[in-house]
């Protein structure tokens, strides 16, 4: 037998998966990580957590698996995508990861605005938005001058655990987008963009394609997992690149739901010379030469885990959600916008919150529960919206993630997206797409869709249901208003928050 390994380093554990040559998954193990949050728009990690539990879920993979190392003949990673790793000379980490979902860096974002102008839309593809990295960059080199003066080169989050597993420093394509400092067409790091702000190429590392063989696992990392020196690695890519390889999303008019921390709605794109005016991200795919598009929510799944954890901790998910589906749509009249860390798609406002409108003396705990699940998908709904204004047709949307994992949510995105769901068989998000790669680089197959078609099976559809549908239409113009009716108020509480 032969097994790849796909590691995805997502924002609430890394997940390890074996795959062998039919696609099916062996075996799967998770470790979680704290998510630090200093200040109010803080979010920060330490690069040496998802080393640590990195390794130690390889080794749990393997002891459990029972599989023998030299079986396992590639591993790849998918990585959550923007967060800022600073290392000195040495490549010793200087300062915690700075997140994707960090909004502190709103003023070193007007300042690429005004330091580029046209030419940021032009180049990076992208406009300026607290999560991509360059603002991150800007705010430490305005912030915190003693770090800034020992800052050498700057990674990725998966980048740096791949460091670390093969001393090998490099960036692929998928992931570089997210920077703001790739000429996203070019495929080169942007002379224009780094020189705007004094930062020398070699700040940048060294730029691959996500299925390139970057090396072996070092002797010691071999030893602590349980790894052979010779399984090959390979980059990897964006977990949003992933997530959609994992999904099949390899070609015009393939659309993918991910639902993680954060809430995804994702098109393959080949109109690489299209204007989308930043209404929507436009980034590498991990296939070479492709691209896709999409629009983010940040506090999807984590909207839901925030609403959890605070007001029914003892409830897992399965409980917390166990019988939502006997309540109508529109939860009875309560509406939630899942604003609760500031918005990406369609508002880039880092001082928008959330709010519960509509409360009513007769609503339960599973009435907010469905609330904010449907406040969730609506904001997905905005990026729907978004795509199908640029002209794509969206009739079928493969849902992916945690927020795949219950069936009331899946019919419900159906439901409000006017499309048809689909859930995959033993779906694995962005691990499997990492698992992919490695299966493609490790020379399984003769292209990603051929692995795709082997690896990827569908396991059941969500039609959507045409009254409920009407229903979520109304519902759905009610819930774009309350962005504008509550703008200027959360502006106002600003100042409050602690
Ligand atoms: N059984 C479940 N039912 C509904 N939602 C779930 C369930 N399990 C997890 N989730 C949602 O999925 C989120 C985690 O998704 P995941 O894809 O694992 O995240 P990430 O890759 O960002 O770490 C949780 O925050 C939660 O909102
Ligand atoms: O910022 C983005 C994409 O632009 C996020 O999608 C991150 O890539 C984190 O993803 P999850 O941890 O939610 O999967």
């Amino acid at each position: 037998m032969s097994y790849v390994i796909g590691v995805d380093l997502g924002t609430s554990a890394v997940k390890t998966v074996l795959v062998n040559r039919q696609g099916q998954v062996a075996f799967e193990t998770s470790e979680s990580y704290p998510l630090s949050q200093p200040k109010p728009g803080y979010s920060e990690q330490h690069p040496e957590d998802w080393v640590e539990k990195t390794l130690l879920s390889l080794r749990k993979l393997l002891e459990v698996s029972k599989v023998p190392a030299s079986e396992i003949e590639g591993l790849s990673f998918s990585g959550q995508m923007h967060g800022l790793v600073l290392l000195d000379e040495q490549h010793q980490v200087i300062r915690p990861a700075i997140l994707w979902n960090d909004t502190r860096t709103t003023a070193q974002c007007r300042r690429i605005e005004q330091a580029l102008g046209d030419d940021l839309l032009k180049i990076a593809r992208n406009r300026a938005l607290e999560g991509f990295t360059l603002p991150k960059i800007l705010w430490v080199q305005e912030h915190e001058p003693d770090h800034w003066a020992r800052a050498s080169v700057f990674v990725l989050p998966k980048d740096y655990v791949r460091l670390r597993l093969t001393g090998d420093l490099a960036m692929d394509y998928s992931d570089a987008a997210g920077t703001l400092l790739l000429d996203v067409t070019a495929k080169a790091w942007s002379e224009r963009i780094a020189t705007a702000f004094e930062l020398p190429l070699s700040f940048c590392p060294r730029l691959v394609e996500s299925f390139d063989d970057v090396g072996g696992l070092l002797p010691d990392i071999a030893a602590a997992t349980g790894l052979s020196e010779g399984t090959r690695v390979y980059a990897g890519g964006a977990d949003n690149a992933c997530g959609a390889m994992g999904a099949g999303i390899l070609k015009e008019g393939q659309t993918m739901c991910s639902i993680g921390t954060s809430g995804v709605v994702l098109s393959y794109e080949e109109r690489k010379d299209l204007d989308f005016e930043g209404k929507v991200h436009f980034f590498n795919h991990s296939e070479r030469d492709a691209f896709y598009i999409m629009g983010v929510t940040l506090a999807a799944g984590y909207s839901l885990e925030w609403f959890r954890s605070t007001f029914a901790a003892e409830q897992s998910f399965e409980t917390l959600l166990d019988g939502i589906d006997t309540i109508a749509p529109g939860a009875d009249g309560l509406l939630f916008t899942p604003y609760i860390v500031g918005e990406r798609t369609p508002h880039p406002d880092a001082d928008i919150r959330g709010s519960f409108i509509g409360m009513d003396a007769s609503h339960k705990l599973h009435h907010f529960a469905r609330a904010v699940l449907e406040g969730i998908t609506f904001s997905l709904r905005e990026s729907i919206d978004i795509l199908r204004e640029s002209g794509k047709s969206i009739t079928e949307v493969i849902s992916i993630g945690g927020g795949a994992k219950n069936e009331t949510w899946l019919q419900m995105q159906a439901d409000i997206f006017g499309a048809t769901v689909v859930r995959l068989e033993n779906e694995q998000g962005p691990a499997m797409g990492a698992a992919m790669l490695a299966a493609y680089g490790s020379g399984w197959f003769e292209s990603l869709e051929q692995c795709a078609a082997a690896f990827l099976r569908t396991s059941r559809s969500y039609a959507p249901d045409a009254e409920r549908t009407k229903r979520y239409d109304e519902l759905f113009a009610i819930y774009r208003d309350v962005y504008t009716a509550t703008a200027e108020l959360n502006r106002r509480l600003t100042s409050l928050r602690g």
